[in-house]
Protein backbone atom coordinates (compact mmCIF):
# COMPACT_ATOMS: atom_id res chain seq x y z
CA UNK A 1 0.00 0.00 0.00
CA UNK A 2 1.82 3.81 -1.04
CA UNK A 3 1.28 6.11 1.83
CA UNK A 4 1.92 9.81 1.76
CA UNK A 5 5.26 9.33 2.96
CA UNK A 6 6.05 6.38 0.29
CA UNK A 7 5.05 9.48 -2.23
CA UNK A 8 7.41 11.85 -0.56
CA UNK A 9 9.94 9.65 -0.64
CA UNK A 10 9.74 9.61 -4.72
CA UNK A 11 9.77 13.52 -4.95
CA UNK A 12 13.12 14.08 -2.89
CA UNK A 13 14.39 10.24 -4.06
CA UNK A 14 18.27 11.28 -5.18
CA UNK A 15 17.96 14.90 -5.27
CA UNK A 16 20.94 16.62 -5.54
CA UNK A 17 19.78 19.40 -3.24
CA UNK A 18 17.05 20.81 -1.27
CA UNK A 19 16.10 24.37 -1.24
CA UNK A 20 14.25 25.74 1.62
CA UNK A 21 12.71 28.93 1.31
CA UNK A 22 12.48 31.13 3.80
CA UNK A 23 12.82 28.86 6.87
CA UNK A 24 12.77 29.67 10.70
CA UNK A 25 16.09 29.09 12.42
CA UNK A 26 14.09 26.35 13.93
CA UNK A 27 13.25 24.54 10.45
CA UNK A 28 16.46 25.17 9.05
CA UNK A 29 18.27 23.43 11.95
CA UNK A 30 16.13 20.15 10.75
CA UNK A 31 18.09 20.40 7.14
CA UNK A 32 21.75 21.20 8.63
CA UNK A 33 22.66 17.12 9.65
CA UNK A 34 21.38 16.82 5.88
CA UNK A 35 23.80 14.97 3.78
CA UNK A 36 22.85 16.83 0.52
CA UNK A 37 23.12 20.31 0.00
CA UNK A 38 21.19 22.77 1.29
CA UNK A 39 20.18 26.32 -0.40
CA UNK A 40 18.57 28.91 1.76
CA UNK A 41 16.47 31.14 -0.61
CA UNK A 42 14.68 34.02 1.03
CA UNK A 43 15.27 37.76 1.34
CA UNK A 44 17.54 37.92 3.42
CA UNK A 45 20.18 35.01 5.30
CA UNK A 46 18.62 35.12 8.76
CA UNK A 47 19.54 31.73 9.66
CA UNK A 48 23.36 32.02 8.33
CA UNK A 49 23.41 29.50 5.91
CA UNK A 50 26.36 28.45 4.76
CA UNK A 51 24.82 28.79 1.39
CA UNK A 52 22.14 31.44 0.32
CA UNK A 53 20.45 33.01 -2.57
CA UNK A 54 19.08 36.16 -1.94
CA UNK A 55 15.05 36.82 -3.28
CA UNK A 56 14.89 40.63 -4.35
CA UNK A 57 11.25 40.04 -4.46
CA UNK A 58 8.79 38.01 -2.15
CA UNK A 59 7.41 36.47 -5.95
CA UNK A 60 4.24 35.48 -4.95
CA UNK A 61 3.98 33.32 -7.99
CA UNK A 62 5.83 30.35 -6.96
CA UNK A 63 7.21 29.12 -10.18
CA UNK A 64 8.98 32.75 -10.34
CA UNK A 65 10.01 32.32 -6.81
CA UNK A 66 11.51 28.86 -7.51
CA UNK A 67 12.69 29.95 -10.85
CA UNK A 68 14.71 32.51 -9.12
CA UNK A 69 16.31 30.42 -6.76
CA UNK A 70 17.32 27.55 -8.87
CA UNK A 71 18.71 30.32 -11.52
CA UNK A 72 20.49 31.81 -8.81
CA UNK A 73 21.44 28.83 -7.57
CA UNK A 74 23.22 27.64 -11.27
CA UNK A 75 24.79 31.41 -11.85
CA UNK A 76 26.76 30.62 -8.94
CA UNK A 77 27.52 26.86 -9.71
CA UNK A 78 25.78 25.25 -6.79
CA UNK A 79 23.65 23.29 -8.94
CA UNK A 80 24.27 22.08 -12.79
CA UNK A 81 22.42 20.98 -15.55
CA UNK A 82 20.55 18.08 -14.75
CA UNK A 83 20.80 18.15 -11.61
CA UNK A 84 17.70 17.33 -9.56
CA UNK A 85 16.53 19.62 -6.54
CA UNK A 86 13.32 19.81 -3.91
CA UNK A 87 12.30 22.68 -2.96
CA UNK A 88 10.48 23.56 0.59
CA UNK A 89 8.13 26.46 0.10
CA UNK A 90 5.06 28.11 1.61
CA UNK A 91 2.32 28.85 -1.51
CA UNK A 92 -0.45 29.51 1.09
CA UNK A 93 1.61 31.46 3.89
CA UNK A 94 4.78 31.41 5.76
CA UNK A 95 4.66 27.83 6.84
CA UNK A 96 6.24 25.18 4.80
CA UNK A 97 3.59 23.63 2.99
CA UNK A 98 4.96 22.04 -0.65
CA UNK A 99 7.41 20.19 -1.55
CA UNK A 100 8.13 20.77 -5.31
CA UNK A 101 10.81 18.94 -7.22
CA UNK A 102 12.71 20.02 -10.39
CA UNK A 103 14.86 19.27 -12.81
CA UNK A 104 17.84 22.04 -13.37
CA UNK A 105 17.77 22.71 -17.25
CA UNK A 106 18.26 25.47 -19.46
CA UNK A 107 14.99 24.98 -20.20
CA UNK A 108 13.30 26.48 -17.08
CA UNK A 109 15.69 29.49 -17.47
CA UNK A 110 13.82 31.95 -17.19
CA UNK A 111 16.00 34.90 -16.58
CA UNK A 112 14.59 36.03 -14.03
CA UNK A 113 17.86 35.90 -12.05
CA UNK A 114 19.67 37.41 -14.20
CA UNK A 115 17.36 40.05 -14.19
CA UNK A 116 18.34 41.29 -10.97
CA UNK A 117 21.87 40.17 -10.22
CA UNK A 118 23.45 40.32 -13.76
CA UNK A 119 22.04 43.62 -15.13
CA UNK A 120 24.05 46.86 -15.89
CA UNK A 121 22.16 48.32 -12.84
CA UNK A 122 22.88 47.65 -9.74
CA UNK A 123 20.64 45.01 -8.35
CA UNK A 124 19.24 47.08 -5.75
CA UNK A 125 18.19 50.00 -8.58
CA UNK A 126 16.22 47.30 -10.22
CA UNK A 127 14.45 46.67 -6.78
CA UNK A 128 13.66 49.71 -6.02
CA UNK A 129 11.88 50.78 -9.26
CA UNK A 130 10.26 47.11 -9.00
CA UNK A 131 8.73 48.91 -5.49
CA UNK A 132 7.66 52.20 -7.07
CA UNK A 133 6.21 50.33 -9.38
CA UNK A 134 4.17 47.97 -7.49
CA UNK A 135 2.98 50.88 -5.44
CA UNK A 136 2.00 53.02 -8.22
CA UNK A 137 0.03 50.19 -9.62
CA UNK A 138 -1.24 49.30 -6.46
CA UNK A 139 -2.61 52.78 -5.49
CA UNK A 140 -2.73 54.40 -9.14
CA UNK A 141 -2.45 58.10 -9.28
CA UNK A 142 -5.15 60.00 -7.26
CA UNK A 143 -7.20 56.43 -7.30
CA UNK A 144 -7.14 56.14 -11.31
CA UNK A 145 -5.13 53.26 -13.13
CA UNK A 146 -1.70 54.97 -14.16
CA UNK A 147 0.76 53.33 -16.88
CA UNK A 148 4.40 53.98 -16.46
CA UNK A 149 7.57 52.57 -18.38
CA UNK A 150 11.29 52.79 -16.49
CA UNK A 151 14.36 52.42 -18.73
CA UNK A 152 17.12 51.13 -16.08
CA UNK A 153 21.30 51.01 -17.01
CA UNK A 154 23.11 52.08 -20.15
CA UNK A 155 21.62 55.31 -19.98
CA UNK A 156 24.07 56.93 -22.33
CA UNK A 157 22.99 54.38 -24.78
CA UNK A 158 18.82 54.67 -24.08
CA UNK A 159 19.26 58.38 -24.28
CA UNK A 160 20.80 58.37 -28.08
CA UNK A 161 18.28 56.17 -29.23
CA UNK A 162 15.30 58.41 -27.65
CA UNK A 163 14.15 62.07 -27.83
CA UNK A 164 12.15 64.53 -25.63
CA UNK A 165 8.81 64.92 -25.43
CA UNK A 166 8.93 67.62 -23.13
CA UNK A 167 11.18 69.70 -21.07
CA UNK A 168 12.85 67.35 -18.99
CA UNK A 169 11.74 67.83 -15.31
CA UNK A 170 14.90 66.01 -13.70
CA UNK A 171 17.58 68.01 -15.75
CA UNK A 172 19.90 69.34 -13.18
CA UNK A 173 18.93 67.52 -10.66
CA UNK A 174 20.84 64.23 -8.78
CA UNK A 175 18.47 62.62 -7.30
CA UNK A 176 18.28 58.82 -7.43
CA UNK A 177 15.48 55.92 -7.16
CA UNK A 178 14.70 55.03 -3.43
CA UNK A 179 14.94 58.52 -2.04
CA UNK A 180 11.35 58.77 -0.62
CA UNK A 181 11.03 62.40 -2.17
CA UNK A 182 12.35 60.60 -5.33
CA UNK A 183 9.30 58.51 -5.48
CA UNK A 184 6.72 60.71 -5.31
CA UNK A 185 8.08 63.12 -7.76
CA UNK A 186 8.11 59.80 -9.75
CA UNK A 187 4.47 58.58 -9.03
CA UNK A 188 3.51 62.26 -10.12
CA UNK A 189 5.41 62.75 -13.27
CA UNK A 190 4.06 59.07 -14.35
CA UNK A 191 0.71 61.19 -15.53
CA UNK A 192 2.91 62.56 -18.43
CA UNK A 193 3.73 60.54 -21.62
CA UNK A 194 6.93 59.13 -22.51
CA UNK A 195 9.67 56.56 -20.88
CA UNK A 196 11.87 57.43 -17.53
CA UNK A 197 15.78 56.64 -18.44
CA UNK A 198 17.65 55.61 -15.07
CA UNK A 199 21.19 55.23 -14.81
CA UNK A 200 23.03 52.37 -13.34
CA UNK A 201 23.24 53.49 -9.89
CA UNK A 202 20.17 54.54 -10.02
CA UNK A 203 20.45 58.59 -11.21
CA UNK A 204 17.10 59.63 -12.64
CA UNK A 205 18.06 60.97 -15.62
CA UNK A 206 15.34 62.17 -17.93
CA UNK A 207 11.44 61.72 -17.75
CA UNK A 208 9.22 62.04 -20.92
CA UNK A 209 11.56 59.92 -23.35
CA UNK A 210 10.60 59.14 -26.54
CA UNK A 211 12.07 55.53 -27.11
CA UNK A 212 12.76 55.25 -30.65
CA UNK A 213 14.45 51.61 -30.97
CA UNK A 214 13.58 49.43 -33.66
CA UNK A 215 10.84 46.44 -33.19
CA UNK A 216 12.59 44.22 -35.29
CA UNK A 217 13.50 40.86 -33.59
CA UNK A 218 11.21 41.96 -30.58
CA UNK A 219 8.76 39.09 -29.27
CA UNK A 220 6.56 39.65 -26.86
CA UNK A 221 2.94 38.55 -26.32
CA UNK A 222 -0.20 39.30 -28.86
CA UNK A 223 -1.94 42.29 -27.12
CA UNK A 224 0.43 44.61 -25.32
CA UNK A 225 0.51 47.85 -26.40
CA UNK A 226 2.62 50.68 -27.85
CA UNK A 227 4.41 51.07 -24.25
CA UNK A 228 4.94 47.45 -23.97
CA UNK A 229 6.80 47.07 -27.69
CA UNK A 230 8.97 50.68 -26.75
CA UNK A 231 10.22 48.81 -23.69
CA UNK A 232 11.09 45.85 -25.09
CA UNK A 233 12.63 47.31 -27.42
CA UNK A 234 15.07 49.46 -26.41
CA UNK A 235 16.04 46.51 -24.37
CA UNK A 236 17.18 45.03 -27.12
CA UNK A 237 18.84 47.65 -28.94
CA UNK A 238 21.07 48.28 -25.35
CA UNK A 239 21.70 46.95 -22.21
CA UNK A 240 19.16 48.34 -20.44
CA UNK A 241 16.33 46.34 -18.34
CA UNK A 242 12.74 47.69 -18.85
CA UNK A 243 9.87 47.72 -16.03
CA UNK A 244 6.32 48.96 -17.47
CA UNK A 245 3.56 49.35 -15.31
CA UNK A 246 0.06 48.93 -18.00
CA UNK A 247 -2.57 51.47 -17.81
CA UNK A 248 -4.66 49.17 -19.07
CA UNK A 249 -4.19 45.22 -17.11
CA UNK A 250 -2.63 47.05 -14.24
CA UNK A 251 0.10 44.11 -14.63
CA UNK A 252 3.83 45.14 -13.93
CA UNK A 253 6.30 43.73 -16.51
CA UNK A 254 9.98 43.21 -16.83
CA UNK A 255 11.96 42.97 -20.42
CA UNK A 256 15.65 41.74 -20.62
CA UNK A 257 17.01 41.46 -24.30
CA UNK A 258 14.20 42.06 -25.93
CA UNK A 259 11.70 39.84 -23.93
CA UNK A 260 9.35 39.46 -21.41
CA UNK A 261 10.81 37.62 -18.25
CA UNK A 262 8.43 38.82 -15.30
CA UNK A 263 5.06 39.32 -15.28
CA UNK A 264 3.37 40.24 -11.61
CA UNK A 265 0.41 41.38 -10.41
CA UNK A 266 0.83 44.44 -8.24
CA UNK A 267 -2.34 43.60 -5.89
CA UNK A 268 -0.62 40.59 -4.96
CA UNK A 269 2.47 42.10 -3.14
N1 LIG B 1 7.96 54.78 -28.11
C1 LIG B 1 7.50 55.15 -26.92
N2 LIG B 1 8.33 55.67 -25.99
C2 LIG B 1 7.88 56.05 -24.79
N3 LIG B 1 6.60 55.95 -24.41
C3 LIG B 1 5.72 55.44 -25.28
C4 LIG B 1 6.12 55.01 -26.57
N4 LIG B 1 5.03 54.55 -27.23
C5 LIG B 1 4.00 54.67 -26.36
N5 LIG B 1 4.40 55.20 -25.19
C6 LIG B 1 3.59 55.53 -24.02
O1 LIG B 1 2.63 54.51 -23.83
C7 LIG B 1 1.37 55.09 -23.59
C8 LIG B 1 0.26 54.12 -23.84
O2 LIG B 1 0.29 53.62 -25.18
P1 LIG B 1 -0.44 52.24 -25.51
O3 LIG B 1 -1.80 52.24 -24.92
O4 LIG B 1 -0.28 51.96 -26.96
O5 LIG B 1 0.54 51.24 -24.72
P2 LIG B 1 0.17 49.87 -24.04
O6 LIG B 1 1.37 49.02 -24.23
O7 LIG B 1 -1.17 49.37 -24.47
O8 LIG B 1 0.16 50.29 -22.50
P3 LIG B 1 -1.10 50.25 -21.48
O9 LIG B 1 -1.28 48.79 -21.11
O10 LIG B 1 -0.61 51.08 -20.33
O11 LIG B 1 -2.27 50.85 -22.20
C9 LIG B 1 1.42 56.32 -24.44
O12 LIG B 1 0.48 57.27 -23.98
C10 LIG B 1 2.83 56.78 -24.22
O13 LIG B 1 2.96 57.54 -23.03
MN1 LIG C 1 -3.00 50.55 -24.24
Amino acid sequence: MTTPADLLEDLTDGVDAVFVFSPSSGFYERFEESDVEVVVVAPENAVDAETYVELPLPFENVRDRIRFGVEGAMDRGIVDDGDEVACVVGIFGDDHDSLVRVRVDEAMHSGVYDLFANSRADPGVIRDVFEVVIELGKKGQKGKPVGALFVIGDAGKVMNKSRPLSYNPFEKSHVHVGDPIVNVMLKEFSRLDGAFVISDSGKIVSAYRYLEAGAEGVDIPKGLGTRHMAGAAITRATNATAIVLSESDGMVRAFKGGELILEIDPEDY
